[in-house]
């Protein structure tokens, strides 16, 4: 079966007030851009789709992960994976330690076989009992990328994930992200400024709007 990601008719509101209205299936190994000026609801988009949407905020319509409903289904449970701007790798914990954190149960050596096993294939061979700071950007990049694919996630969310990387770490890391994604047929979505990582994802753009951004603007002028 085809993995998927489908968002169905989804209408999200702040305090009333419509913000973004969105209905698009994404296909495994497809990547969705989202794009759109500060306020126009990106972050709001992924904090839907991940469960955990503020106060304030509410949300007509569903998501369906591999054909299953799981609107209202619990953050932790969603297997819904997000690779964010930062690496957000815990100092006090090992490489190995903080992929494993993220990992299903199972028998712990198998786990650190696993481990072992990915940081070979991404270039961290030796790095298992290193901590965070002793890593350049780029190998916090692919530790933290490693954590979300070793989490079984059967979806992928990025936000902004490369935006803190210089130019040609980011084109390498975003290669590497992007070849993840089509290898393990995951279904994502990408929110980004970066017009380069929009073209190179080869996927649907999708342009938010922020309508109120025209209102703020005319009272001003007015
Ligand atoms: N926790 C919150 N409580 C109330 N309003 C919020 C909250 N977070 C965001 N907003 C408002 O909701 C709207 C959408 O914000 P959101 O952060 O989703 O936009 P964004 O497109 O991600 O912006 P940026 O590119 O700056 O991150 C904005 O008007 C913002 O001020």
């Amino acid at each position: 079966m085809q993995s998927s990601l489908q968002i169905n008719n989804l209408k999200l509101f702040r305090q009333n007030e419509l913000l973004l209205s969105v209905n698009e299936q994404i296909n495994g190994g497809e990547i969705l851009t989202i794009m759109g000026p500060s306020g126009s609801g990106k972050s709001s988009l992924l904090n839907w789709l991940t469960g955990s949407l503020p106060q304030g905020f509410h949300a007509k319509g569903e998501v369906l992960l591999n054909n299953n409903n799981i609107t209202n289904t619990a953050a932790h449970l969603r297997h819904v994976g997000v690779l964010y701007q930062d690496a957000l790798l815990f100092s006090h914990l090992s490489v190995a330690g903080n992929i494993s954190f993220a990992m299903p149960a199972g028998n712990k050596k198998q786990r650190l076989e696993k481990i072992d096993d990915a940081l070979e294939q991404f270039g961290l061979s030796g790095f298992a009992n290193r901590h965070p700071d002793n890593l350049s950007g780029g190998q916090q990049a692919r530790v933290a990328l490693l954590r979300v694919l070793l989490s079984e996630p059967k979806a992928i969310l990025l936000d902004e994930p490369f935006s803190k990387l210089d130019v040609q770490l980011r084109e390498d890391t975003r290669q590497l992200v992007f070849e993840q994604i089509r290898y393990h047929q995951l279904p994502a979505l990408m929110v980004t400024h970066d017009h380069s990582d929009a073209e190179a994802a080869g996927g649907k753009i999708i342009t938010l709007t922020r309508p109120a951004a025209k209102a703020e603007i005319k009272q001003i002028r007015e």
